[in-house]
């Protein structure tokens, strides 16, 4: 008991339990209350502050995240007491940024597994595997198969940090029972060569499974999954476009599941497209006005997208679906290889909804490939949203071009992860494209002082203010799906 996290109570076991567990004499005498317990490891959390002032900032988030893990693997009801009551100071420590940093040095910050991995190995095994996870009941599942973490590309194995900090999320927001939550790595392989030629990288060294080989392992774990607990959520994370949108179409009817990056993404970033359009003093109706440039066409871009316009398609005003018609194109998308136009060869159908036309009816003189400052010039938007994983790439030439948008409060959204991957800072919006600026960014940045002393907000757009609801809300009402409608209502209300 005294080595299992979700029973031990460490020093908290009052004489009574020692004596009925077999505890007496295998712990010290002295009986200390919760809240002494809990002071005792705020005050380690500052000493640790105090020690590292002057490290690089990487050293002090590891050093913070370490401690912060020994306490989960010590004492689960500790751990979740001090990260509900201090969320706001531990979630770039337990979620983005650092999380990514975990996951990129995991293999060796390794100490005790937490959650299931399934491996290309595991073909077969995994329906008898599931049984292997010690808890009865099993409510809310994260998993990953690491090819995509965060900005920070394919982790393979290592990604499982996501799984794990997500689940956090859903345990200090949301209240979901701790004990009922289990993180998921399902490890295919990975195309990172550096992991793999990494001595003590801990998943699969074998190139990732492809096509019908990589389904059929994800395939078996979904069943294995239903089989043992058929009401358990299954959130998808961090899987590479392809296999986000396959796997989203492939089990979304079948299995109450839904992919955060996708969907997720999507309801936080509408419910800020709707703030800016409030923010501009503006009716809410006035959204299917606004004219927004998306730079990223990956799985979250292309989610935002589909859910912004149909959320345009609903608007009051808008008295009918498909009133505006498909025609009616308020968005402008860049990839790596700049503007989206239909004359793109090989566009995947999903991106081409929202490729520019350049027909009669569009009035700026853009081309295909135009680069984001052109595209910003000429389109002088109300909104760019950054989903591209490109550190920077809204730079001092784009915010100053922003400061021509048609709007009075023009929107930034900075939002991928981890922070080295944000497209620009508050500062630099602030600074360049004025201090009416909104901005909002997936990792979290400090506010900025305006020149007149106000606050500039760093505010956060990240799906973690959305999933929980979206979890709990399918937990309790037993939806045997996770429909685009819950999406909208979380975004909307
Ligand atoms: N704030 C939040 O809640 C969320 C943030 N994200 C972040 O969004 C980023 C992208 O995620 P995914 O869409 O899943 O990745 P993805 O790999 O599917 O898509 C990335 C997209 O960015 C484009 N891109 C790459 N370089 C570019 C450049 N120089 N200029 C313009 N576009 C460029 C690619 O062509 C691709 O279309 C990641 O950094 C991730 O952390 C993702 C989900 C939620
Ligand atoms: C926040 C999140 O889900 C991501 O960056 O992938
Ligand atoms: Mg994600």
């Amino acid at each position: 008991i005294l080595h299992d996290p979700w029973y031990n109570k460490d020093t908290a076991f009052p004489l009574t339990e020692r004596d009925r567990l077999g505890l007496r004499g295998l712990l010290p005498p002295r009986v200390m209350s919760f809240e002494q317990q809990y002071e005792r490891f705020i005050n380690s959390y500052h000493s640790l502050e105090h020690n590292t002032q002057g490290e690089p900032d990487s050293v002090v988030s590891l050093a913070k995240w370490r401690i912060l893990n020994r306490l989960h693997d010590r004492n689960e009801t500790l751990y979740y007491r001090v990260l509900i009551d201090n969320i706001k100071d531990f979630a770039p420590i337990i979620y983005t940024p650092t999380v990514g940093l975990v996951c990129e040095n995991y293999s060796g910050l390794f100490r005790r597994p937490r959650g299931m991995y399934f491996s290309a190995k595991d073909k077969g095994e995994m329906m008898s595997m599931i049984y292997n996870w010690p808890a009865e009941k099993v409510d809310m599942i994260v998993v990953t198969d690491g090819s995509r973490i965060l900005g920070l590309g394919d982790l393979g194995v290592q990604g499982i940090g996501i799984p794990i900090g997500k689940l956090d999320v859903y345990v200090a927001a949301a209240g979901i029972n701790p004990q009922k939550v289990l993180p998921i790595m399902l490890d295919v392989g990975t195309n990172n060569e550096e992991l793999l030629e990494d001595k003590l990288y801990l998943g699969l060294r074998q190139p990732r499974l492809e096509g019908e080989e990589y389904l059929a392992v994800v395939d078996e774990f979904m069943e294995a999954v239903h089989a043992r607990w058929p009401k358990a959520i299954v959130q998808f994370e961090d899987f590479q476009m392809k296999w986000a949108f396959e796997t989203l179409q492939r089990y979304r009817s079948r299995f109450c599941m839904f992919n955060d990056d996708v969907q997720g993404t999507a309801g936080v970033a509408l419910a800020g497209l709707l703030g800016a359009v409030r923010a501009q003093g503006r009716p809410l109706a006035d959204f299917t006005k606004q004219k927004i440039v998306v730079v990223g066409a990956g799985s979250a871009g292309i989610g935002v997208l589909n859910m912004a316009k149909h959320a345009m398609l609903r608007m009051p005003g808008t008295h009918k679906i498909g009133e505006l018609g498909e025609g009616h194109n308020q968005f402008w998308v860049l990839d790596k290889d700049g503007l989206i136009t239909k004359s793109r060869k090989d566009l995947d159908p999903a991106v081409a909804r929202f490729a520019r036309g350049y027909g009669p009816e569009e009035v700026e003189d853009l081309h295909e490939g135009a680069s984001l400052v052109e595209v910003v010039k000429k389109v002088k938007p109300h909104v760019l949203l950054g989903l591209s994983g490109v550190g920077g790439i809204f730079n001092e030439e784009v915010l100053k071009a922003m400061k021509e948008s048609d709007s009075p409060c023009p929107a930034i959204f900075a939002m991928s992860n981890p922070t080295t991957k944000a497209e620009c800072t508050p500062e630099d919006v602030f600074k360049h494209v004025g201090e009416n600026a909104v901005f909002a960014s997936g990792s979290p940045f400090s506010n900025v002082t305006l020149s007149n002393g106000r606050k500039g907000y760093a505010n956060q757009a990240n799906n973690m203010y959305l999933f929980p609801g979206i979890g709990l809300g399918a937990l309790l009402s037993g939806a045997r799906h996770i429909s685009d409608g819950m999406l909208h209502a979380a975004a909307e209300w």
